[in-house]
């Protein structure tokens, strides 16, 4: 392509694309400075994560989120205004999607951690919409078991409801909880959000509009619920990398716990590990990637793209 068809091929892209030196210049005016107790806070959510990556990537993110709540905060403003002080508060939602592996609770905790630092928006919470999978009964009963993660594996009615109880402005919506540990919903734990000021929905499936390529009978999107939306991206060689490392890490921690769903898995060999987690990477995660997450990445408002090391090199952002 010559250079003239590169910039002709940018105008018509429906986002901006930064390289990571140009993304980082844009915190310049950020008047934040990271204090030793976040570093703390951010390594207590994932030791790996470094202070460049947050300072180049996740700070001038954090900005920009910053501006972008505001703006929402005035509209508000001007719409109580007009309707002579009447309306409830309702929080900002941010949507948070990907593969499996790829990052998107590090990355969700990270924004979570940057974004409570700003005055106008302390109170931010997180879910995640494992809790929105049907429990493993109901998952056996209609025989799709192997099929967790994708599509047709998530109560979508409910999380669907439980948006629009949250943007509804309700004093105290709840949320079920999944346990990676049970492998499956605990019924006695719930999450509560009570009218915070920004709420943070990660998830491989919340940019989805089909069932596979059919699309879902609901006219309502779990997106359309969103302000913001976020999906991390990365080639599949790395994100299948990264799944295996997990897969590693998960032998040696959690699947040493004899409550572990995946116990079995705690002695295996190196090579047998290899092995299962490949065959668990191929036969489930990397088949929904392809045919149900990958596909909504158009839909994001923000792509962060990583390479080697989850360490980010490009960012692009729909233009409004
Ligand atoms: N920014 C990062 N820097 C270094 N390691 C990371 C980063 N983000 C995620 N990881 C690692 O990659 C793996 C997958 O991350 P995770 O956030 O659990 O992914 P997901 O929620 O998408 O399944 C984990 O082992 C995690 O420690
Ligand atoms: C629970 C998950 C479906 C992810 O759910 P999410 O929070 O993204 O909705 C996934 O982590 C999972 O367990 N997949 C099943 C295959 C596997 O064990 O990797």
């Amino acid at each position: 392509m010559g250079q003239e068809q590169v910039s002709n091929a940018n105008r018509f892209s429906p986002f901006i694309s930064f390289s990571r030196k140009e993304w980082r210049q844009l915190r310049a005016s950020t008047p934040l400075l990271l204090q030793e107790e976040d570093l703390a806070r951010l390594h207590g959510i994932n030791e790996r994560v470094s202070l460049d990556e947050v300072e180049d990537v996740y700070l001038p993110l954090s900005r920009l989120l910053n501006l972008y709540v505001g703006a929402t905060q005035n509209l508000y403003e001007a719409t109580h205004e007009f309707l002579g002080h009447t309306g409830t508060k309702v929080p900002y939602i941010i949507g948070i999607a990907g593969s499996v592996a790829v990052g998107k609770s590090t990355t969700a905790r990270i924004i979570q951690a940057l974004l409570s630092r700003w005055p106008n928006h302390p109170k931010v919470d997180l879910v995640t919409t494992d809790g929105f999978l049907f429990p493993n009964a109901e998952l056996e009963r209609r025989g799709i078991m192997h099929r967790k993660g994708f599509p047709e594996s998530y109560d979508t009615r409910r999380l669907i409801q439980f948006l629009a109880d949250v943007k509804s402005g309700k004093p105290i919506v709840e949320a079920p909880v999944y346990s990676h540990l049970a492998y499956d919903i605990v019924s006695s734990e719930k999450i509560v959000v009570r009218q915070p000021d920004i709420v943070i929905l990660e998830g491989l499936n919340v940019l989805q509009t089909t069932v596979g390529h059919v699309p879902r009978r609901m006219n309502i999107f779990v997106s359309d619920f969103f302000d913001f939306s976020i999906y991390v991206d990365a080639p599949e060689r790395l994100i299948r990398q990264w799944y295996i490392t997990r897969f590693f890490t998960l032998r040696q921690t959690a699947f040493r716990n004899p409550e572990s769903y995946f116990h079995r898995y705690a002695s295996l060999t190196d090579a047998e590990a290899e092995a299962t987690a490949s065959r668990i990477w191929e036969d489930i995660n990397a088949k929904n990637l392809r045919e149900n997450i990958l596909p909504t990445k158009p839909r994001a408002q923000l792509i962060l793209h990583k390479g080697e090391g989850h360490r980010v090199q490009e960012v692009q952002l729909r233009k409004i």
